[in-house]
């Protein structure tokens, strides 16, 4: 059974200027997990990771590390490392001494210290750039040199602001397994913020999507994908078709002027609802064939697939994933499963949400 090490209770965040950055907001990390903070940006995520690592004071509410509240024990006691999107190395240091830092400040015996350093760089694969000057480092290693920083103290929980946000494409996904392997190797919880969802669901054991101070939806990546709880979420996480329909009974809905067979229950019969389709289960068939008709307007070639945009009659847009090319203009089918459709409910919170879906998967 996995422990609880950091604990956030009912926080609310204001700045002086009278804005109120974080509402409510209340989450567990347990041990040895990868967590990850994702919104747009504005959204409260430094402000969160600053409250947990004593970088600002929170207006109410708790904060708890292995169950004690640290609301009021400073930065430099708290058990934790931050991982800055700047890197926040010294430029004047080497690595041995960026690294060492931490350690130096604590006032750690000489032979520790090279010990550690050395595991420390050993773990992120520079073991041999130790006397390396900071200039002469890429972006890449620069990044792995203030992870190194971070860990050498042994943190229990290491906080990541955007790290790898500086990175070019290419770098930013070599990195994203680095890091999920450094992770896990390492046994720390990690708390990650980005504003990339794709680092997020690629990431993560459990993602907190936020939107303007709140926590909207706690969850697995492929809950979060599968079963967002409202607009917002399907919006944010992958891309969707979200179309306005109705509940007509449990598990039937309708939109579009059709009915259809779906795997969602538990709401009013003939209560207005969201239906969201995910581009890549819309199956392209003949227009006799489909379940519904819809004009193809444009499409882009994405090398594994093409994205084709076509419009219903009702002027609905539909972004659909085919593996096979289209034609501007022409008029298809398109046909889709239950299961490929998830139903969102007007205003649902997370809680009912939750309430509903145990209820009728029981
Ligand atoms: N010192 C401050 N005083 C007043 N408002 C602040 C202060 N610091 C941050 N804010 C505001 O609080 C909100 C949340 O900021 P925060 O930096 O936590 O967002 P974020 O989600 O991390 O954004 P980004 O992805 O752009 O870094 C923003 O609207 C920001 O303008």
């Amino acid at each position: 059974m996995s422990k609880t090490i950091v604990e956030l209770k009912n926080v609310y965040k204001k700045y002086d200027d009278g804005f109120t950055a974080l509402k409510n907001i209340s989450f567990k990390l347990q041990e040895g997990e990868f967590y990850t903070l994702l919104g747009p940006s504005g959204c409260g995520k430094t402000t969160i990771l600053q409250s947990i690592a004593g970088f600002t004071e929170v207006t109410s509410g708790q904060v708890l590390f292995d169950g004690k509240e640290i609301n009021d024990i400073p930065a430099n006691k708290r058990q934790l490392n931050t991982v800055f999107q700047d890197y926040a190395l010294f430029p004047n240091m080497n690595v041995f001494d960026n690294v060492a830092f931490g350690l130096v400040v604590h006032n750690a015996k000489k032979d520790e210290i090279q010990t550690r350093v050395h595991d420390a760089l050993k773990m992120v694969q520079l073991e041999q750039y130790a006397t390396r000057e900071i200039s002469e480092l890429s972006g890449g290693q620069q990044q792995r040199i203030a992870i190194a920083r971070a860990i050498v103290n042994r943190p229990k929980v290491l906080l990541l602001d955007e790290p790898l946000s500086a990175l070019d494409a290419k770098l930013r996904k070599d990195m994203q397994y680095e890091l999920r392997e450094l992770q896990q190797n390492l046994g720390i919880t990690f708390l990650f913020v980005t504003h990339d969802q794709e680092e997020a669901l690629a990431m993560s054991d459990e993602i907190f999507v936020m939107n303007k101070g709140e926590i909207l939806q706690k969850g697995s990546p492929v809950d979060i994908y599968d079963e967002p709880i409202n607009h917002f979420v399907a919006d944010f996480i992958g891309e969707s078709n979200i179309i306005p329909g109705k509940m007509v009974a449990d598990y039937q809905v309708a939109f579009l002027g059709h009915q259809f067979e779906c795997a969602d229950a538990g709401m009013r019969p003939n209560e207005p609802v969201e239906v969201v389709i995910r581009p890549e289960d819309l199956v392209i068939t003949t227009p006799e064939k489909g379940k519904l008709q819809v004009k193809v307007d444009t499409q882009l070639f994405r090398g594994d697939y093409y994205e084709i945009l076509a419009y219903d009659e009702a002027g609905n847009e539909w972004l659909i994933h085919s593996t096979n090319a289209s034609t501007d203009d022409a008029i298809i089918g398109l046909t889709f499963g239950p299961d490929d459709m998830h139903i969102m409910r007007y205003n649902e919170t997370e809680a009912k949400f939750n309430h509903r879906l145990e209820s009728y998967e029981e």
